[in-house]
């Protein structure tokens, strides 16, 4: 068996063009969605991604207003950039990007979002929403990730309820969530939750329909590990030297010859990644079509 390839670059290209058609229609409505950022520091894989952020806004027709503070950024300048980004017009949604530099409370800059321009669902109303499993007119935002993986699910048509899903990671903005997105009414499926605590993971793993390997150790998800024909979704990512050219190599949690076993493989790159930046200019669009 070889699995399918759930191709996160194409999924996340097909969601974008429909939401290019929404954005013109917002336009001709008078309303212009614009994404703010607010980077603090200069990590080079938190500075691409908020560039593709930018990127991604430019093609679809979103405007996008970058804020940048150095590694040097006090709380309180962190918590005055908030403040700026919750009352600027021109900002209908907006991104802290994530992990803040060390000694800066992550939580506090999240509760600081004015909820309703929260464009990455991490503040605590809005995953408070989630736990309720409040939908529908009042627009709650998903994080940007679990919104990618059940999308890409859905439209590869992966059944979701009623399937066991194993989880590894309990981090913020991917397995904490994912748990509760998993589990809502209307996509009913069963969730284990695993962490660096969890006693047997092999097992774990072996009973899941679906696996979302989301811990960031290289090559962790090994082929004896996966039920033939599950899905599996690979999202934590490192970077590992290559002993044979001495060069930083992108390396996911999921051993490449678990396709030789699965039904189904995100990849990693060109999996889950794409779709996560496809789902927060989702969060945008429905939020400024709540606007007018
Ligand atoms: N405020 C947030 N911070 C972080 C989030 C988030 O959703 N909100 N998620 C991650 C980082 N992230 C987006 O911010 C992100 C990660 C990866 C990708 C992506 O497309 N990856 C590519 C490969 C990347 C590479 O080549 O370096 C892929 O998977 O194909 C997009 C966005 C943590 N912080």
């Amino acid at each position: 068996m070889v699995a399918v390839t759930l191709d996160g670059v194409a999924t996340a290209s097909a969601v974008k063009g429909e939401l290019a058609e929404r954005i013109r229609v917002l336009h001709d409505r008078g309303i212009r969605p614009g994404l703010g950022t607010l980077l603090v520091g200069d990590d080079p894989g938190s500075r691409a991604y908020v560039a593709g952020k930018h990127r991604d806004c430019a093609e679809v027709g979103i405007e996008s207003i970058r804020v940048d503070l150095p590694e040097s950024a006090t709380q309180a300048d962190v918590l005055a950039a908030i403040d700026d980004l919750n009352a600027a017009p021109e900002v209908t949604g907006y991104i802290v990007q994530l992990p803040l530099p060390k000694g800066l409370d992550e939580h506090a800059a999240l509760e600081a979002i004015d909820p309703a321009k929260d464009a990455d669902g991490l503040h605590p109303t809005n995953l408070g929403r989630l736990v309720l499993g409040i939908e529908g007119e009042l627009h709650s935002p998903l994080p940007c990730t679990p919104a990618g993986i059940v999308e890409m699910l859905r439209r590869y048509d992966v059944p979701i309820a009623g399937r066991h899903v194993t989880v590894i990671g309990r981090g913020l903005t991917v397995g904490r969530p994912l748990g509760l997105l998993f589990t809502r009414k209307g996509l009913d499926a069963t969730v284990t939750l695993t962490h660096s605590r969890t006693v047997d993971l092999a097992a774990e793993v072996r009973r899941a329909d679906i696996v979302v390997a989301a811990v960031g150790v290289p090559h962790l998800v090994t082929a004896d590990w996966v039920k033939p024909g599950a899905a599996v979704l690979d999202v934590g990512i490192t970077r590992v030297e290559d002993p044979a050219t001495g060069k930083g190599r992108l390396t996911g949690d999921v051993r490449p010859d678990v396709s030789e076993v699965a039904g189904f493989l995100s990849p990693n790159p060109g999996g889950v990644g794409p779709m996560t930046r496809a789902m927060l200019l989702s969060n945008v669009v429905k939020a400024a079509e709540l606007l007018g």
